[in-house]
């Protein structure tokens, strides 16, 4: 299996391999510069000579594909399928650069693969039951395969499970950082707002009921947590940031696709 590109995506892509059995002498990185990589790896500047791998994995920055399909277009062959997490780079464009490879698919993960639960969004080219059940098999450790019907979901996949850890992230610190402001030890509300976010998800993804409704258990009647959720809710608000959130980066998906074919 060859990594090309090995950073903050492909690093815990393979992190979790190495966490869940997979031979580290079977994985071969291609990266420009050296670095410290899961398991202790080295990587290579240049493509191995006189090999074909049966996997690659794209993971540098789309805007790199051409520089990458020069060099690895002529290396790979029928057997070597080509999974790239690379956002916004359509399946034609992939195709058009590894015209002799063998399945294409494409993957949005996000970081949560090292603890085993990314989403593991999927399209392939070819509605190809063995080869389904070939990603089903290797990525399932890192979190639950999601396919999609037509690439065109992508857009809205990408910004909503591959960026969605950021927004969340930025999410508990803003909840922190009021706390903080409101008078709680910064400390303590950094601790508090993490744990309460985890339970609240943990809860949420054992529980019977919609995450709305798991809402109005939490808020009596006339109560603290509703005047809070008034906030949130006057005029839509907390809705209408959110759809103009995820808006925004499906918006800048679509626009890299367009990039990429131009
Ligand atoms: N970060 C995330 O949460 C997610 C990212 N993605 C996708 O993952 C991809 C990588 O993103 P991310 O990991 O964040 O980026 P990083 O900047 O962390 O990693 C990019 C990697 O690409 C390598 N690279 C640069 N130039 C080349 C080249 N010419 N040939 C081979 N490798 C090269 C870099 O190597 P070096 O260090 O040696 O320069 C580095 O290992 C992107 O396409 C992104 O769209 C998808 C879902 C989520
Ligand atoms: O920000 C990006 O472009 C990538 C895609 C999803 C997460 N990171």
């Amino acid at each position: 299996m060859w990594f090309v590109g090995c950073g903050n995506m492909g690093g815990a892509i393979l992190q979790a391999w190495l966490d869940n059995g997979l031979d580290a002498a079977k994985v071969t990185i291609i990266k420009p510069h050296a670095s410290q990589l899961p398991g202790g790896l080295q990587s290579q500047p240049d493509y191995p000579e006189g090999a074909t791998p049966d996997l690659v994995m794209l993971a540098m920055k789309p805007y790199q594909l051409d520089d990458v399909a020069a060099k690895l277009a002529p290396l790979v062959g029928d057997n070597s399928h080509i999974v790239s997490v690379l956002a916004g780079t359509e399946i034609d464009i992939l195709r058009a650069a590894f015209p002799k490879a063998g399945k294409i698919v494409r993957l949005m993960p996000n970081m949560a693969v090292t603890v085993a639960k990314s989403p593991m969004i999927l399209i392939s080219e070819a509605d190809d039951v063995n080869l389904k059940d070939q990603m089903n098999h290797l990525f399932s450790p890192l979190g639950q395969p999601e396919w999609l019907e037509n690439e065109g979901q992508m857009h809205i996949a990408t910004a909503l499970s591959g960026s969605g850890p950021a927004f969340l992230f930025r999410f508990i610190d803003a909840l922190a950082v009021s706390a903080a402001e409101l008078g709680m030890d910064k400390d303590q509300a950094a601790r508090l707002a993490l744990a309460m976010v985890d339970g609240a998800a943990t809860l949420a993804s054992r529980s019977a009921v919609s995450p709305g409704e798991l809402a109005n258990q939490v808020a009596s009647p006339n109560g603290v947590t509703r005047k809070g959720l008034d906030v949130l809710d006057a005029d839509g608000r907390v809705n209408a940031l959110l759809h103009d959130v995820l808006k925004a980066a499906m918006e800048r998906n679509r626009e890299m696709a367009e990039e990429a074919k131009a």
